[in-house]
């Protein structure tokens, strides 16, 4: 199966990026799934990527019966509920639904409502910033992707192939579970971390106490990753402490970037979903809770 079209749903930091890079690959190829609301907004103030004005194509709804061959869904996930009400008129009979939304719980959430056949599994890793309608990245980044059950390889093929010729670094993996608990360590353990100290990533280099803490939290998510089947270890622990090492000193998760700018954060899907994935498998998650009320202070004072 040919992907002729890619609809957007979430023109954000992470999918404004995507999204400005298969246009400049091919220009027919992308719509960007709007309401009434936010189609005025956008086309009022156009979207810049790294500098470049993109008049994206807006819908608010199907024309001609003609569903996207693919949707990549890119919100945050206090968003993901709105979003999927918005998504359904969009998903046709052979549409897929690509989240790349960080967390483990968006493609269940996804599948409940369209069925796992609709669902793609995807993690990217990416350092994009959006700023009013500007938006910003300096790494060149990756999307990693599969399906939970290796099932519909004819489009993830074809998909890979895709990203390929657009030069959008990727992974097709029969691995995706772990792939994405290898991300979700890292946004468990960091962002959680670098949103209640207000670090940048240099802190990782030099301050023995935040990486006691780091592993401390880590093997929090590994006992929990391991008791839901899935197979991460200290080798991941150290993956993330040598990443946080090697990027901008002073950047800063997206999460240490929602505090600063009064947002509401992942937590839920973060320190929530280890607590909630603890109960089920009776272990306990003392840090996770402790970061999860603390976050949810702060948050308590918007
Ligand atoms: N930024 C990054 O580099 C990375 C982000 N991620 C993950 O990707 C996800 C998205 O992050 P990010 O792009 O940074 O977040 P942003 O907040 O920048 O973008 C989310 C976008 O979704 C739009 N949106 C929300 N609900 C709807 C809806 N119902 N219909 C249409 N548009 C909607 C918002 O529009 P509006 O502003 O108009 O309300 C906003 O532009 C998160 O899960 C994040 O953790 C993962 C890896 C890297
Ligand atoms: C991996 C990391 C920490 C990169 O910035 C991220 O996903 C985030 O900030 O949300």
């Amino acid at each position: 199966m040919k992907i002729n079209s890619i609809y957007f749903l979430g023109l954000g930091a992470l999918g404004a990026k995507y999204a400005a890079s298969l246009v400049d690959y091919n220009e027919n190829l992308v719509k960007v799934i709007v309401n009434e609301e936010r189609k005025i907004r956008y086309e009022t103030e156009a979207i810049c990527v790294n500098g470049k004005k993109y008049d994206f194509e807006y819908v608010t709804s199907i024309q001609n019966n003609q569903f996207p061959d693919l949707i990549f869904l890119v919100v945050k996930s206090n968003q993901l509920n709105d979003a999927i009400n918005d998504l359904k008129p969009f998903v046709g009979e052979n549409t897929m639904i690509v989240s790349l939304m960080n967390g483990i719980t968006s493609e269940r959430i996804l599948a409940e409502t369209f069925g796992w056949n609709r669902v793609v599994n995807a993690v990217a890793y990416m350092d994009a910033v959006k700023q009013g309608n500007h938006v910003t990245y300096g790494s060149i980044g990756r999307i990693i992707f599969g399906h939970v059950e290796n099932k519909s390889q004819d489009i993830l093929n074809e998909l890979h192939q895709l990203l390929n010729d657009a030069e959008i670094p990727n992974e097709l993996t029969l691995e995706i579970e772990r792939a994405q608990w290898a991300k979700y360590i890292v946004n468990v353990v960091g962002n959680q971390l670098t949103y209640l100290l207000e670090f940048p990533y240099g802190q990782f280099r030099t301050n023995e106490y935040l990486n006691h803490l780091v592993d401390l939290i880590g093997k929090e998510v590994i006992t929990v990753a391991n008791a839901y089947g899935v197979s991460i270890g200290q080798p991941e622990i150290d993956k993330l402490k040598k990443t946080m090492k090697i990027v901008d000193e002073n950047g800063k998760t997206s999460m240490l970037q929602d505090r600063e700018a009064k947002r509401y954060s992942e937590v839920d899907e973060f320190s929530g979903e280890i607590i909630r994935l603890g109960k089920q498998y009776e272990i306990e998650t003392p840090y996770n809770e402790l970061i999860y009320n603390m976050v949810k202070a702060i948050e308590k004072t918007y």
